[in-house]
């Protein structure tokens, strides 16, 4: 059978293909092969994970990540999705084009890595991942089950000759694991922060490779597993995870409710984190993405202050991002904010322009990038005895943070454990970190349209040109509410158009959303039901 089309089902540069299993075979051959040609052209070695969305009924999907940790160009998307819909018996001569095109020379002999989540059909798929690889000639290395983040890593120490840390799961586990004890020093609590977090594992990969931290971390951080189901039995992601909490805005199932205790829910392949906790009223409260990035931007931004080595610090965030937060930073810690479309190819390339670049997606998706100059200057200062002696401890404790992020990706269990050296640091339990602003209501919603693509957008999509006239009538809605602010773009993994609103109340914002949504209905040639909206 041949492949049905699968360019809508790409994602955010990692030539990530969503479909429906029938066809998913084909399709990982063919990345097999795509990867040995980007391994060859890039002259580096390539990875390749076995891996799908949040939706718990989505099959899987893979992921091709290139050298240093990123994702790969516009151009290579486009190849990828011109290798997975050929036909046949035209594979060959696309194949043989593609290699006169790039100049790829096919004599190189090269090593793609391979990693799989715990979803039942990936150890098949990854099979035909390795049938493509060795078609063309390429060396397999497969890293079994791991995180999307840990192959990430494992991809960048591999070209980097392990100067970015040892290419192994131990390697990965000691560098994380030693940089947070050292920060924590000898006393785990500090102030209103206790060294006790309840996770859930979302049934995944993350719930797995959690106790490997829980083995080394002991008691400088106790994190209580939830939620880790075995390969094939509890459904991942289905009613717990990072996209069920922050979408559905409620408690994941399985996870006991204890007043005021931190909870972190990562996702099926442990990229994504937020935090949550209820209060005495049982009142649910989420700290995300955008919590998450503000937390460490202005840890940072004080850490640098205090080496008083003059380093850029930036914090990109997207269209998505809450209103208020956006606010905070630039106004309260007056730390610049950038604004890119929505896709973490966006979020990490933008970043690297700054000296320590800190991304998130509201989702939960994001980390931290230091540039060579960030590095540099941080470990002369560091030895530099000219400088004090509390401008030097500064520098170290930089140096160690950045032993606990893994700047190659978006990295659930990384990122956990950055927030909590900082919480640590500040002596801060969940509810001071939560009183730095206060979220704006907002809403997303979902359009279904004949064809998603008559909606362009400018400006970071924060506006629309296309189809005329539904800016104008954007902004007019937007007007009527105090604080209003409502974005509309197609969304680039499912076929819909999303809808998102924020305003003063929750009212206010449910009726902007659903106006807008009403909008995009008529103007973009909306089927099925109607928006409805509330009286
Ligand atoms: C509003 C939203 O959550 N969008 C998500 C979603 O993208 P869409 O293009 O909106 O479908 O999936 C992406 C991949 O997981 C993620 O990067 C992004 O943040």
């Amino acid at each position: 059978m041949h492949p049905k089309t699968v360019k809508q089902n790409i994602q955010y540069g990692t030539a990530g293909f969503r479909t429906k299993a029938s066809n998913l075979g084909y399709i990982m051959y063919r990345m097999g092969l795509l990867a040995v040609l980007r391994s060859r052209y890039k002259q580096g070695v390539i990875g390749v994970m076995i891996t799908a969305s949040h939706n718990p009924e989505s099959d899987n999907g893979v992921k091709l990540i290139d050298p240093h940790g990123e994702m790969m160009e516009q151009s290579w998307e486009e190849l990828a999705t011109r290798i997975a819909n050929v036909q046949d018996d035209e594979l060959e001569a696309v194949i043989k084009e593609i290699v006169q095109e790039y100049n790829i020379d096919m004599s190189t002999r090269v090593n793609i890595l391979i990693g799989k989540d715990t979803r039942p059909s990936s150890p098949s798929l990854s099979k035909s991942v390795v049938d493509g690889i060795l078609a063309l000639s390429g060396k397999p290395v497969d890293y079994g089950i791991v995180t999307t983040p840990q192959l990430h890593y494992f991809v960048k120490c591999r070209n980097t000759q392990n100067a970015y840390g040892v290419g192994t799961e131990e390697g990965y586990y000691t560098k994380l694991v030693t940089a947070f004890k050292k920060l924590r020093g000898d006393n785990y609590t500090n102030g209103n922060y206790t060294n006790r977090v309840l996770y859930d594992g979302a049934n995944g990969v993350g719930a797995r490779k959690i106790k490997y931290f829980q083995e080394r971390l002991g008691e400088s951080l106790k994190i209580e597993l939830y939620n880790d189901a075995g390969i094939g039995t509890g459904k991942l992601n289905y009613l717990c995870g990072a996209d069920y909490v922050k979408s559905q805005q409620s408690f994941p199932t399985g996870v006991p409710v204890e007043p005021n205790v931190r909870c972190v829910s990562v996702d099926g392949d442990a990229d994504r984190i937020v935090y949550y906790y209820v209060d005495e009223d049982n009142k649910f409260h989420l700290l995300d993405g955008d919590r998450i990035a503000t937390l460490i931007a202005g840890y940072l931004k004080e850490l640098v202050l205090g080496t008083g080595i003059d380093l850029n610090l930036g914090l990109i965030q997207t269209a998505y991002a809450n209103g208020a937060s956006t606010d905070y930073i630039t106004r309260q810690l007056q730390v610049p904010v950038a604004c890119v479309s929505t896709g973490v190819k966006h979020l990490h390339h933008k970043a690297l322009e700054y000296d320590v670049g800190v991304y998130f997606e509201a989702n939960g998706h994001g980390t931290v990038i230091f540039s060579k100059n960030a590095k540099d200057k941080l470990n002369e200062a560091a030895k530099n005895n000219s400088l004090s002696e509390e401008q030097q401890k500064v520098a170290n404790k930089l140096l160690a943070l950045i032993d606990v992020i893994n700047e190659t990706v978006g990295d659930a269990i990384s990122d956990m454990l950055l927030v909590e050296t900082i919480l640590h640091a500040k002596g801060w339990g969940v509810q001071q970190w939560e009183e730095t602003y206060t979220d704006l209501p907002n809403k997303l919603l979902k359009v279904t349209v004949e064809d998603r693509n008559v909606i362009s957008t400018k400006d970071a999509e924060r506006q629309c040109t296309t189809p005329v006239g539904l800016q104008e009538e954007i902004d007019t809605l937007v007007k009527k509410y105090n604080k209003g602010r409502s974005f509309v773009r197609p969304s680039g993994t499912e076929d819909i158009v999303r809808v998102y609103a924020e305003a003063a109340t929750q009212e206010e914002t449910d009726k902007l959303a659903a106006e807008v949504a009403t909008k995009v209905y008529e103007l973009a040639g909306g089927i099925g039901t109607m928006p409805e909206i509330p009286a």
